[in-house]
């Protein structure tokens, strides 16, 4: 029998959720800046990692933002496995070298020396590392608002990544995300059980400088979408007044 059928929720009376709801207090000028600069300010950071260790207390408030994050059935699947070990960080550079090849490889002969030049991690550099992981049996084999849609565990923690992201730009902490490795590879250096599974590993440190832009802008791999292309009023064929996306 699976956790679901056999949980039965408290009666709960009407007056005690009325007393859960409060105004949804609205963000003065000065806090609504401060939160779009958050969002357009944050950058992948790969290479300018000070080597500063970020204390504990920091990381939990990062952590604890993550942990704030919208999950299906508020499932909060997600693990943080925390990594200092040099060597540790060390067999996942390692990995991350072998992915970095292997992705080479499949890539359109022309654009392998322009992906060999980018800077694509900071493992090494990065004074602590993040494997972000998604336990998909928290609540059991299915669980509410994943029974049509399967992945949504996963979407969940990618949405804790994001609040992870943003929460350490505003304390001054840089995050990269490195997704060149094998999750099996990953498994195997941290330890992770089969059941659950590798969603980000992030390198995490303290940055003085940053771009701009997204350095893969800057590097000229790829650049911003327009808006006004991936916006469809109403619904894609009938009434859009947008055009279609390239
Ligand atoms: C799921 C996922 C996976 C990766 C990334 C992001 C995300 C969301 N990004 C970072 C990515 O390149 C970056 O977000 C974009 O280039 C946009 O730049 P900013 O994040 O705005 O600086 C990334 N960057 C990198 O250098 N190596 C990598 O392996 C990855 N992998």
């Amino acid at each position: 029998m699976s956790d679901e059928t056999t949980f039965i929720p408290r009666p709960y009376a009407a007056a005690e959720i009325e007393a859960e709801m409060g105004p949804a207090a609205p963000f003065d000028a000065a806090e609504r800046a401060a939160v779009y600069r958050a969002i357009y300010t944050r950058r992948d950071v790969r290479n300018e990692f000070l080597p500063d260790d970020v204390p504990q207390e920091l990381l939990m408030r990062i952590l604890d933002a993550a942990h704030h994050a919208p999950s299906v059935g508020f499932m909060q699947p997600w693990n943080f496995v925390v990594i200092r070990d040099a060597a540790v960080r060390g067999a996942v550079h390692e990995a991350f070298l072998r992915g970095m090849s292997t992705e080479e490889q499949m890539l359109a002969p022309e654009r392998r020396g322009h992906y060999r030049n980018l800077k694509l991690e900071g493992i090494l550099k990065a004074p602590v590392n993040i494997c972000v992981t998604c336990d998909r049996r928290r609540h059991g084999e299915t669980g509410l608002g994943r029974t049509q849609q399967p992945n949504t565990d996963l979407l969940s923690t990618a949405c804790a990544v994001q609040n992870l992201w943003l929460a350490a730009r505003v304390e001054g902490v840089g995050v990269g995300w490195v997704s060149i490795l094998q999750e099996s590879d990953l498994r195997s250096i941290l330890g992770i059980p089969e059941e659950i599974a590798v969603v980000a590993y992030l390198c995490v440190g303290f940055v003085e400088r940053a771009y701009r832009k997204p350095e893969l802008e800057v590097k000229r791999w790829a650049s911003r979408l327009p808006l006004e292309t991936l916006v469809f009023a109403d619904q894609w064929g009938r009434a859009c007044t947008f055009t279609k996306p390239p």
